[in-house]
């Protein structure tokens, strides 16, 4: 059920994932009010868990609007324990968000991740259970950008050990003879929002940089001062590499035992990524035997990093544990960033930094509101003609859509489509996976030619019982028209309670359907013939006041004339 007060209603209705309650937004004084959830008849207030050290700036943000536990270091049976409690989980990196604590959390609608890498959340289970995934993808780039930076000087002048020797009362000087990265070669792995900040930081201490990142243009990369080369040449001919790549299966144990071979003996290597890209086993002994200068680590496998041949490397290795995000600022950016997201969901309002949303960017979502609306309907309307099994979806974008970007308006009309299987159980995070799970082949087609209305959707459904088909199009306010059903041209709106029927044209068929709903005592709204030739095939939409009875449908296709007749409600 979904509830609203005022304008949020269709915003709640479009965007509130999962809504085992209903959100209501009130007004009170604040900038966005308290969001309450209505579930088993009780005003209950959302309740967001921090499982992790927040930010307070951001803990502020989310009581406005909810109830906020900051429960951190729980053990996982605790938090699965506790997950079913809550609307909403803000973490760090500390909190392992296990398949477990997802399918526990029965009233989840969001995960907030404070910082970029969400390899700490089962990503694929939340997008199963259609929860929306946030991270902070800039909150905490510079900050990242200079610890590696940091940790690059670091290491390269032994300020770690020397500081140890100092504060332990020597004065060594002999130990500690460094070398300047003035002039070095700095290979930079992953040249995207940290790798760049490295970039420019490094060029301008005058480095030479090669750059490896195939997502990146040579346009890109010369703009930061790079040379974009493969990997193999960037590991040969680098004096410092830095990593700033995600962990994938492609990035993981990147550097291993075999490549480590290929760098040059001097060559000291730095990741403040993720864990898991470097083979730390193959890292200790490559340093310890002299076949590499050193490293500098923020990131490990496991962490706490606990027992490891790393700990064992004296100053040719420079560890700290997992602060590349950890500055007043970072902390305070990403808090917010997270914190506004979680509040903007549990008001029905779309996140902006979504890992699990296809395409559903803000600016695409504000430009097609009004189409992401005109496509669920008619995803809506045409699952419930086809009936059955789906087979596939098609789905043609004409006129003016025939040139935006299609990915939100078919996740809306797969959201649409599965509606009346689903109910409230999909939505815009796991549209996409359930018609895939249930084998529904979808086909996107563009014409750009058809132009009836500025911008039309034609949706076809092929399914186990027959094949169906709607057009519809926004009048110029934004109403939705449907414009063709089963190819016959009409004119109408949707309405709640639609009977549509499929005949011959033939003189008082209208009369005998209009007789017999007013013998169920069914009023009709408005009903409208769209044909294609006079005497030919037709189709009749009647809009009704009143749900079809039970049993009725029977009736009406045992009129002379009647084809078939369907039933759909909005
Ligand atoms: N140590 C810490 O506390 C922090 C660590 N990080 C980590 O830093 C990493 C980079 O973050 P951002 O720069 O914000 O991400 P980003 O998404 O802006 O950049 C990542 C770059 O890696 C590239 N890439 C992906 N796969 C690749 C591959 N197989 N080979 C080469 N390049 C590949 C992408 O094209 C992209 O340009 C992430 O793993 C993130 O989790 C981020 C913030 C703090
Ligand atoms: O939350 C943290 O301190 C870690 C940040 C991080 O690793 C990330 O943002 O990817």
């Amino acid at each position: 059920m979904t509830a609203a007060v005022g304008d949020s209603q269709t915003i709640l209705q479009t965007f509130l994932p999962t809504p085992q309650g209903a959100a209501i937004k009130f007004s009170c004084g604040s900038k966005f009010g308290v969001v309450f959830s209505l579930s088993t008849h009780l005003l209950t207030m959302s309740k967001v868990l921090v499982s992790d050290p927040i930010d307070q700036a951001g803990i502020d943000i989310l009581s406005q609007v909810a109830q906020v536990d900051v429960k951190t270091g729980l053990p996982q049976e605790e938090l699965i324990r506790i997950m079913p409690d809550y609307d909403a989980l803000m973490i760090r990196s500390g909190t392992q968000v296990t398949k477990e604590i997802i399918e526990a959390g029965k009233q989840l609608k969001i995960i907030g991740r404070a910082g970029v890498g969400v390899d700490n959340v089962d990503v694929p289970a939340a997008t199963r259970q259609g929860i929306v995934v946030v991270n902070s993808p800039e909150g905490n780039t510079i900050a990242a950008a200079e610890h590696a930076l940091a940790m690059m000087l670091s290491l390269s002048r032994y300020i770690p050990d020397a500081n140890a020797s100092v504060t332990s009362g020597n004065w060594d000087r002999k130990s500690f003879m460094g070398v300047e990265v003035y002039k070095k070669t700095l290979g930079i792995v992953g040249l995207g929002k940290i790798g760049s900040h490295v970039a420019t930081v490094a060029r301008a201490m005058g480095m030479k940089l090669l750059a490896y990142d195939p997502f990146i243009s040579n346009d890109r990369a010369e703009q930061l001062g790079c040379r974009l080369v493969d990997l193999d040449l960037l590991f040969r001919e680098a004096d410092f590499i830095t990593l700033h790549i995600p962990k994938t299966p492609e990035t993981a144990n990147m550097i291993n035992a075999e490549t480590l071979a290929k760098m040059k003996p001097t060559v000291r290597i730095i990741n403040c990524a993720r864990g898991g890209i470097i083979d730390e086993a193959a890292l200790a002994e490559a340093i310890a035997s002299g076949k590499i200068g050193g490293a500098a680590l923020d990131v490990f496998s496991k962490e706490p990093l606990g027992e490891s041949p790393l700990l064992h490397l004296g100053k040719a290795a420079v560890l700290t544990p997992h602060l590349g995000a950890s500055t007043a600022e970072a902390q305070v950016n990403v808090s917010i960033d997270v914190a506004e997201q979680i509040r903007d969901v549990l008001l029905g309002l779309p996140a902006r930094s979504a890992v699990n949303i296809p395409g559903l960017y803000p600016d695409a979502i504000e430009k097609l509101r009004p189409y992401l609306r005109l496509a669920e309907t008619l995803g809506n309307m045409v699952g419930q003609l086809a009936g059955g099994r789906i087979e596939s979806l098609n789905i043609r974008m004409e006129g003016d859509l025939a040139s935006v970007d299609s990915k939100p308006l078919v996740v809306a009309a797969l959201k649409g489509l599965l509606y009346p299987a689903l109910r409230e159980r999909v939505n815009y995070v796991n549209a996409g996976i359930e018609a895939k799970e249930r084998g529904i082949r979808v086909i996107e087609t563009r014409d750009a030619a058809i132009r009836d209305y500025a911008g039309s959707l034609h949706l076809e459904a092929k399914g186990s019982l027959g094949d169906h088909s709607v057009t519809g199009a926004l009048l110029g306010n934004d109403e939705i028209r449907i414009t063709a059903v089963n190819e016959f041209p009409v004119n109408v709106p949707p309405t709640q309670n639609m009977l549509f029927t499929l005949h011959r044209d033939m003189p008082g068929i209208i009369g005998k359907i209009g007789s017999l709903l007013g013998s169920f005592n069914v009023n009709i709204a408005s009903m409208q013939v769209g044909r294609k030739i006079v005497r030919g095939d037709a189709v009749m939409v009647l809009s009704l006041d009143d749900p079809l009875p039970e049993g009725i449908l029977a009736e009406i296709t045992k009129v002379q004339g009647i084809r078939d007749a369907y039933t759909v409600t909005l």
